[in-house]
């Protein structure tokens, strides 16, 4: 009431020097002068209420009207005498005052010396420099401070006290909280033996201040939503100290929910030009340890179960709640209005509308930068938790304790969770209740968390006052970690799954990279081999040729050996036919007549009947070589074989598989022999051969009696009648046909050495001659044998 009066006076124009003229006059003067001696006994650090009459200076400027001062009058005039002269003093003591006022003006005339007032000068310049100084030292300190909070990750907390309300006022409860003036975030509580415990927060909200007091705090941390970091705001505190009110406020004071979204929307729309945002809402309850979806209304149907999923690393979905996308505040504060209508609350002593459950609302931010096209996903998480109380201080009984038990519970688990990370566990219990899991990330992740701690004034409180303060300041001291912005998830993945593929193609490219180097190494091996084989062809043909040079000049001088022997030898038929012309004695055998050409004869032996596809074709290889006899060896002219003569034959073995290759045309020269009936004359096949004769079978059917010239002797060998052994027949024989597998060797071999090892080289004057006469005496037919015919 005291300090109404300042008030007033600013209403009335005081007037010292004029005296009352009428009652109303004089009360009128008495109240300026004594508002006059207010404002000068308050300067002079008197208390107020010291100040006599002052009382009656309060009851008389209630007074109104002049009828109302006149009744005064008669009772008062002593009084009236009294402040008259009281005023007149006071006068006095003014004029005093002005006077000595004017005594102690400094002037430059005060100082006779001119070099202490340039000091005083000096001084007082270097005075508001370092004012300036200081001010400008002060708010880079709390810049500073607020950086080291960034980097260390601190869970802000908030204390909030709120006023006492009518109850406590009417019960004569005191307040136990003091705030330092000077000092705008730290509190002292006044315990029961009147000791101080003092409370640091990052900020203390006093009773008097209000809603935009609060919010303008917050608003840094909430907004900061919209550039992708994870806010969570919980307000903590016993029942009744205006968790509520802080985070919801009522119509006439909105809270903090109501402006965040509103700061939100408004920022969005000025960053439209450049941000693209999208915000969804969704709303749940934790009561009794059920998670409740409020934007259901599950007033007709069975509330679904919800359950709190781990989706990805750190993060925490609730599968099927809700989660509405708004386009506009309006929009959305009346979806936040219908949930917190279904919101869980109850009357209990301490709150006639106490929240019996923790509500939680989220609001996702998806942001797309329209520049660079980054996005962001982050959640801001506005918790009202339920009142932490202690059973038996409020009276409740039966819903109403089972809701407080679990309230507590939930709220133990979350001061467990608290201490855990305070003290920096390994293990941090965010499972032993819904709303620990529920806010796992947001205490100990890398988001933004803001904590309201609100307390009650009261005296009656104190108890619990201390628990909250002592929580908060648990809750204050967990480093979490620098925040981090989130991005968008689901951008996450697509990039993951690039890398993914990327890394895939990687792999596949160095396969094939090595795919290719091992190619590259098997052909650069190959195209050795390939080289050296070309010399190896090359060093072949080049023996070859003079291996060719060679045998040219030894079969010309062999050919000039034989062709001299050839004509000894037709000189002496000559004359032997000629004596038998004239004496027609028997053709007599001689033991020292040599084989034809040298040629060791030997009887061929007869071909196995079973053989009957073997065809010959006889050519009589006469002179002339008009007389051509085509007959199978079985059916062929006895007679004929029995004449002394040379046959060629060409000689391809029959094909066994069809696989097998075709061979060459093998060319033999056989000598055969014309037994004489009264021969003696013996060669090793003579006896089987006169056999044969004997058996009245061909003994050229016995491929083994056959004598072949060595195909690929350099030099035809001179073969002796002694050295027509069974061995070498054996030898011999081996020209007859290789075996398949022989073939196959040679198959593999380079062709030319193949070609040069299979060139059938013969050596025979026949064969020049048939060169000579520029053609091929023998056929080359498979499965037959050519016998070239002489
Ligand atoms: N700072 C404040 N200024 C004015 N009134 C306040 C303030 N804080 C709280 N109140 C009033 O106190 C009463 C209780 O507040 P509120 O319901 O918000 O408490 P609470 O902590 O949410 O309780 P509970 O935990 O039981 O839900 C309300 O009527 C509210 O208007």
């Amino acid at each position: 009431m005291v300090e109404m009066i300042p008030e007033n006076c600013d209403h009335v124009v005081p007037d010292h020097d004029s005296k009352p003229s009428s009652a109303s006059e004089t009360i009128k003067t008495l109240e300026a002068a004594t508002c006059e001696l207010d404002g000068y006994v308050n300067d002079k650090g008197i208390a107020t209420q010291e100040v006599e009459g002052s009382d009656l200076v309060d009851e008389s400027s209630e007074s109104n009207g002049t009828q109302e001062a006149s009744s005064y009058q008669g009772q008062t005039l002593p009084i009236l005498q009294k402040i008259i002269d009281l005023s007149a003093k006071i006068q006095d003591l003014k004029k005093d005052h002005t006077v000595l006022s004017d005594q102690v003006k400094l002037t430059t005339h005060s100082f006779p010396d001119p070099e202490v007032l340039n000091t005083i000068q000096l001084l007082s310049m270097e005075h508001e420099l370092l004012k300036k100084k200081y001010l400008d030292e002060s708010s880079e300190r709390k810049r500073l401070y607020n950086e080291v909070i960034e980097l260390k990750g601190n869970i802000r907390v908030f204390c909030r006290c709120r006023p006492l309300n009518p109850n406590e006022i009417s019960t004569g409860s005191s307040s136990v909280i003091e705030f330092e003036s000077s000092l705008d975030n730290e509190l002292q509580v006044i315990c029961s033996d009147s000791s101080k415990k003092q409370f640091k927060f990052d900020h203390v909200f006093r009773p008097e201040d209000n809603q935009e007091a609060v919010f303008a705090q917050t608003k840094p941390i909430v907004t900061s939503v919209l550039d992708g970091f994870n806010v969570c705001i919980f307000a903590y505190g016993q029942t009744g100290t205006g968790k509520t009110f802080t985070m919801e406020g009522t119509p006439e004071n909105r809270g903090v929910n109501y402006r965040t979204l509103e700061e939100l929307f408004r920022i969005s729309k000025d960053r439209g030009g450049f941000m693209r945002y999208e915000l969804c809402v969704s709303m749940l309850e934790v009561y009794n340890e059920k998670i409740r979806d409020l934007l259901v209304d599950s007033t007709n149907q069975p509330t679904k179960k919800l359950e709190i999923k781990q989706v990805a690393e750190g993060t925490i979905d609730v599968p099927g709640l809700v989660e509405a996308c708004v386009y506009g505040f309006e929009e959305m504060w009346e979806l936040l209005k219908s949930g917190s209508r279904a919101r869980s609350v109850g009357s209990t002593s301490a709150n006639e509308l106490s929240s019996r459950s923790h509500c939680l609302l989220r609001v996702t931010v998806k942001g797309e930068n329209l520049i660079n096209g980054q996005r962001t996903r982050s959640q801001l998480w506005l918790v009202d938790l339920a009142g932490s109380e202690r059973v038996g201080r409020i009276d409740v009984e039966g819903e109403r304790l089972k809701e407080s038990q679990f309230i507590n519970k939930s709220l133990s688990a979350l001061g467990d969770v608290i201490s855990s990370l305070a003290s920096k566990t390994a293990h941090i219990p965010y499972r032993n209740s819904k709303l620990t899991h529920m806010l796992q990330s947001s205490l100990g992740g890398d988001c933004k968390t803001l904590m309201f701690v609100q307390i009650s004034p009261s005296a009656s409180d104190l108890g619990e006052t201390l628990c909250s303060l002592n929580f908060a300041s648990r809750v204050r001291g967990i480093e979490s970690g620098p925040a981090r912005k989130q991005a968008d998830l689901t951008e996450l993945f697509k990039y993951k799954q690039m890398a993914e593929k990327a890394k895939q193609d990687e792999k596949e490219t160095k396969k094939l990279q090595d795919g290719l180097q091992s190619l590259q190494l098997r052909l650069a091996a190959r195209e050795h081999i390939c080289r050296n084989l070309q010399e190896k062809v090359r060093d072949l043909e080049n023996q070859l040729g003079e291996e060719r040079k060679t045998r040219l000049k030894q079969e010309t001088r062999a050919f000039a050996a034989a062709s001299h022997q050839s004509s000894a030898s037709s000189f002496r038929k000559q004359a032997a036919q000629k004596t038998a012309v004239e004496k027609k004695p028997p053709l007599a055998p001689s033991k020292s007549r040599l084989p034809l050409r040298r040629i060791t004869n030997f009887m061929p032996p007869a071909l196995p009947p079973k053989k009957p596809s073997y065809t010959t074709s006889v050519v009589p290889s006469s002179m002339d070589g008009k007389e051509n006899i085509s007959t199978t060896l079985a059916g062929r002219n006895q007679k004929s074989l029995i004449l002394p003569r040379r046959i060629s034959i060409a000689v391809r073995p029959p094909t066994t598989t069809t696989s097998q290759i075709l061979q060459p045309k093998r060319r033999v020269s056989i000598a055969t022999y014309r037994p004489e009936p009264n021969s003696h004359m013996t060669t090793p096949l003579h006896t089987s051969a006169s056999r044969f004769n004997n058996g009245r079978q061909s003994f050229m059917r016995d491929p083994r009696k056959a004598r072949y010239s060595r195909l690929f002797s350099p030099m035809p060998e001179l073969t002796t009648e002694a050295e027509t052994t069974p061995a070498t027949m054996r030898r011999s024989s081996k020209f007859m046909g290789s075996p398949p597998a022989q073939l196959g060797s040679a198959k593999e071999r380079h062709p030319t050495a193949v070609a040069l090892q299979r060139k059938p080289v013969i050596w025979s004057p026949l064969k020049l001659r048939g060169m000579k006469n520029n053609r091929r005496p023998s056929l080359l037919l498979p499965s037959r044998v050519s016998y070239e015919m002489q």
